[in-house]
């Protein structure tokens, strides 16, 4: 029996410029892989072939089952190890992965203490598997076990990467995409989803396994990220390629970021990454880097810097990334109060802004002071409003992930809403305000430019700015118009543009 695309296999040596070794000054993070020689951003540091994937030919003619609660991708995963085992191909290897691949981001202790029903869920559908996949082959030599069936599903939870389409949208290219009609769905009201949308799911996901990819651990602040080039269409092996994103001295750890959230605040992220097994400790979650995304404006007199948590002498403050001010203890706590006042406001502003009926003009007004305050220009709302405006915003900076959570909001996933309400004015506003925040709040990072450029948050929001700027030259006619709209577009394209260097250069 042969394997359609030439067997896969794992040989380290096949990769000089990566070694793999224990991190002996962390032992909680295990393993690490380690760059032999130094690499520049941009420059790619290895492209790998999977062990693992659901583009594979032998795993696409396996239909999955609604009759399992198993996500798609994964049971073509596993049947696609059925094949391997049932042809006895790549046993060596195969054998490896389980014994050697880690399984923390289930069975750690961190990871159970974060959800204390997943391990029980998977063993669950490591069952269900085995007792559906064995009536379904009766015949077949090879039969799974539970136990390695648990086993390969919590290595495919703590190890495997996938993408869909939706993640690749942005890697087209914004300006020449006719076909692509996303736009118009992301700025009108998106369809609930239905069957039909599941249908999609079964030809859509990508999903799968690569070994030395697996030896990646996590940092907020990466020196490396992941690629996944589009395979569907052209039926090409899915390879993956690592590319350093800033600079890496031989010998030194290389890193990726598990979350693609990396302008929510510190403690935020940490949650995230619990069911995964671990605590980060990287230099921004330590203090050692500024928390850019928690930022106040500085009260320094004339100064317009802002104020984030970082660690100073050993101690945590929030100092100006300007005039090294450093926030008194009252203006901390008054800040972390208004940052919670935000929070339980959220809740109406959620309520509003998805289409409820209005019933509170507070809501109305907050969502309004809230454009107002850190976009520009918007007209003045059409009737006077009936309670004093919200007194929490003045202190908090636009970069401050609250205020850019809710301006990614209201314009991704509400811009009908906020066309109707400030016509296209408010959506103009609102592009800039969120590009100068993140342009903003990451060049308060000083780190040679390096984290301006491979912000990822950055590369997508230049796709959608230039998304939207292109829509709209395709339909407004005045000079005025379209020379704002032009301008904008202009900016979001060379954003687009460097994001995309770093991520996907060629070779
Ligand atoms: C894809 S594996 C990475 C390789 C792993 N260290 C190993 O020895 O196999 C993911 C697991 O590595 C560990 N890990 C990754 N990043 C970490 C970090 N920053 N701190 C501590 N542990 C980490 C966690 O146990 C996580 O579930």
């Amino acid at each position: 029996m042969s394997f359609s695309h030439s067997a896969p296999s794992f040989d380290i040596s096949s990769y000089p410029q990566v070694t793999v070794r224990s991190l002996d000054n962390d032992e909680r993070k295990g393993r690490g892989l380690f760059a032999s020689t130094a690499f520049e951003p941009g420059q790619l540091i290895l492209k790998e072939r999977p062990i693992l994937h659901t583009a594979y030919p032998e795993a696409r003619a396996f239909t999955p089952t609604s009759d399992l609660e198993i996500p798609y991708d994964w049971q073509r995963l596993l049947y696609l190890y059925a094949f391997y085992r049932t042809h006895n191909l790549q046993s060596g290897v195969l054998d490896g992965i389980l014994t050697e691949l880690s399984v923390d981001g289930v069975c750690s202790d961190l990871a159970r203490d974060a959800d204390p029903d997943r391990e029980r869920e998977f063993r669950e559908w490591a069952d269900d598997w085995v007792e559906w996949y064995n009536a379904q082959n009766a015949s077949s030599q090879w039969r799974p076990t539970s136990e390695e069936m648990f086993r390969l599903i919590a290595i495919l939870e703590t190890n495997s990467h996938s993408r869909d389409e939706d993640d690749m949208r942005d890697l087209r290219d914004p300006r020449t995409d006719a076909a692509d009609t996303t736009n118009v769905a992301m700025f009108s009201n998106l369809p609930v989803p239905g069957e039909e949308e599941e249908e999609e799911e079964i030809k859509d996901e990508a999903c799968g396994l690569w070994v030395i990819a697996s030896m990646l651990n996590h940092s907020c602040l990466p020196n490396c990220t992941v690629f996944i080039p589009p395979t569907k269409r052209s039926g090409a092996e899915p390879m993956l390629y690592l590319r350093c994103i800033r600079p890496v001295a031989a010998g030194d750890e290389l890193l990726v970021s598990y979350h693609d959230e990396e302008f929510l605040p510190t403690l935020d992220r940490r949650a995230m990454l619990m069911p995964r097994g671990f605590e980060c400790h990287c230099a921004l979650c330590e203090g050692a880097v500024r928390e850019y995304m928690r930022g106040a404006v500085c009260p320094g007199p004339g100064c317009d810097g802002i104020c984030c948590p970082v660690k100073v002498g050993g101690q945590m403050g929030w100092v100006c990334h300007l005039c090294n001010g450093v926030l008194s203890d009252r203006q901390v706590s008054d800040l972390e109060a208004k940052e919670e006042q935000w929070m339980s406001e959220w809740e109406h502003i959620l309520a509003m802004t998805l289409g409820d009926t209005p019933t509170d003009q507070c809501t109305h007004l907050l969502a309004y002071q809230v454009l107002n305050h850190y976009s520009q220009p918007f007209p003045p709302p059409s009737q006077p409003l009936p309670c004093p405006p919200p007194s929490f915003l003045s202190p908090m900076h636009p970069t401050h992930s609250h205020i850019y959570t809710f301006l990614k909001f209201i314009l991704f996933e509400n811009s009908v809403w906020l066309r109707q309400h400030f016509g296209d004015d408010g959506v103009r506003g609102v592009l800039r305000a969120m590009l100068s925040a993140v342009q903003t709040a990451l060049g308060s990072l000083n780190d040679g430019g390096n984290s301006v450029n491979v912000s990822e948050e950055r590369r997508v929001l230049g796709y959608w700015v230039v998304k939207e700027a292109e829509r709209q030259l395709g339909r407004v006619a005045s000079v005025d118009d379209r020379m704002r709209w032009e301008s904008i577009r202009e900016e979001g394209l060379v954003i687009w543009q460097v994001g995309m260097r770093y991520l996907c250069s060629t070779d």
